[in-house]
């Protein structure tokens, strides 16, 4: 590997073709007419340099289910999507409720050395709801654990909710809440609403994610503490944020792309399979064609501020098999900034904005979220935005094979990425 390389005639961020060096791990210089004896040259014609993306939201599955995804896998999947920092989701086996298993998810994300794997915190002992986790101790560690969720399970319990946003005042932290009331969705099978009720599947209610949504921002707004939202995914969570936001409330939240392009419809057939074909399982469900509207424009507003993929990989007897016992989840990484792309268009910015800088503040990531830019580090990824690409499952980086997008013709390819300098994605293939 080369220790300097000259991108030529990349646009930044949507600007004006120019060139960039980068050296010992940072952006050297910017400008047009580069030269640079030695450095390996990269051709970025036609390309545009975005700071490397950040996901809020990847489940990574180690420990305990390295058959769907390892953080080494997930890392590479990550990397060839264009991320350089992931949060891993704490819903592991074990749970990443403790110092120890967070430290051992950071040093394997180091190992893998793709991506920067920061490890999230369960809030309760096991998910189970009943008792706060070791929040100071996580937050000691050298995993630096900032963000705080039971992701998969709603932290239901309100004195609980209140006693975590409470802690993690101490030290910055931030609890990330999966936005679900466990009385009004059990059973629950899909969205709740007209195709539920045709295709005979116990509906998951908007009311049961926006109720939660609403006491939470109250509960943040009480204690003087931050809240981020998973995954929101109905159009009456919009105008609980906006209302939220409104007021001064310290909250963030998220969209995942399938949220913003998919919808309820689809359980009933589509180009991947159905009717019910369990790679349309996800929780929270896809929604209405209404709720995607809402959830675009709140994107493009920054009532919502960050796209997070929800990355959930599942071995395939967890989602080949009937649709009420298929795992929720779906694919991300290796499709998320083509699907962004296809859903906002060519708005650089924006794409940045809510993919890379915004989740970098949200996570706490001080290194990652920064424009290529003199003195910064080389940490960004060249896209081409004129490819177009078929998405085929078994071309994928994942251990996973559940993409809801299989076949599917969408915009938009990674071409590199570099971490501090060093590219984990030449050429549009990982390097190791
Ligand atoms: N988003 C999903 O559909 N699945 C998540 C957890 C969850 O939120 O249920 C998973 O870990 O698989």
């Amino acid at each position: 590997m080369s220790d300097s390389y000259l991108i030529k005639g990349v646009s930044v961020v949507g600007g004006k073709p120019t060139d960039l060096l980068v050296r010992d791990g940072v952006v050297a210089e910017v400008g047009p007419g580069l030269r640079a004896a030695g450095a390996a040259v990269v051709d970025g014609d036609g390309l545009v340099a975005l700071p490397g993306l950040v996901d809020l939201h990847t489940h990574l599955r180690e420990p305990g289910r390295e058959d769907a995804e390892t953080v080494e896998s997930g890392s590479r999947a990550a990397a060839l999507g264009g991320y350089t920092a992931v949060c891993a989701m704490a819903n592991t086996s074990p749970v990443a409720d403790t110092a120890g298993v967070v430290e051992q998810v950071w040093r394997l994300g180091r190992e893998a050395g793709l991506v920067d794997v920061q490890p999230i915190g369960a809030v309760t002992v096991g998910l189970a709801g009943e008792h706060l986790a070791e929040l100071g101790a996580m937050a000691d560690s050298t995993a630096t654990v900032r963000m705080f969720s039971d992701d998969g399970h709603c932290v239901a319990d309100p004195r609980l909710m209140r006693r975590a946003l409470e802690y993690v005042k101490a030290f910055g932290g931030v609890i990330a809440q999966h936005a679900e009331e466990p009385r009004l969705t059990e059973g629950a099978q899909m969205h709740e609403g007209e195709v539920s009720t045709r295709l005979g599947l116990t509906g998951w209610p908007a009311v049961a994610e926006e109720a939660i949504i609403a006491r939470d921002v109250l509960l943040a707004e009480h204690v003087g503490s931050r809240l981020h939202v998973c995954h929101t995914s109905t159009a009456g969570s919009v105008a609980v944020l906006r209302h939220a936001k409104a007021r001064g409330v310290a909250v963030t939240a998220e969209v995942t792309p399938h949220h913003l392009l998919l919808t309820d419809e689809l359980v009933g057939g589509g180009p991947a399979g159905g009717p019910y074909d369990p790679v349309y399982k996800v929780n929270p469900p896809l929604r209405t064609a209404a709720d995607v509207a809402a959830l675009r424009a709140a994107l493009a507003e920054g009532v919502i501020d960050a796209v997070a993929t929800d990355h959930a990989p599942h071995a395939v007897e967890d989602k080949e098999c009937e649709w009420a016992y298929a795992r929720p989840g779906m694919l991300g990484l290796e499709t998320a900034l083509s699907v962004v792309l296809d859903v906002l268009g060519p708005e650089w910015d924006l794409i940045a904005e809510r993919m890379s800088r915004t989740p970098a503040r949200i996570a706490g990531l001080a290194e990652h979220g920064h424009d290529p830019a003199p003195g910064r580090p080389a940490t960004f990824t060249l896209v081409d935005p004129a490819a177009r690409r078929r998405v085929e499952p078994s071309e994928l980086a994942s251990r996973s094979r559940n993409t809801p997008y299989a076949g599917l013709e969408l915009p938009g390819r990674i071409v590199a990425t570099f971490l501090r300098g060093e590219p984990t994605v030449l050429d549009g293939k990982a390097v190791r």
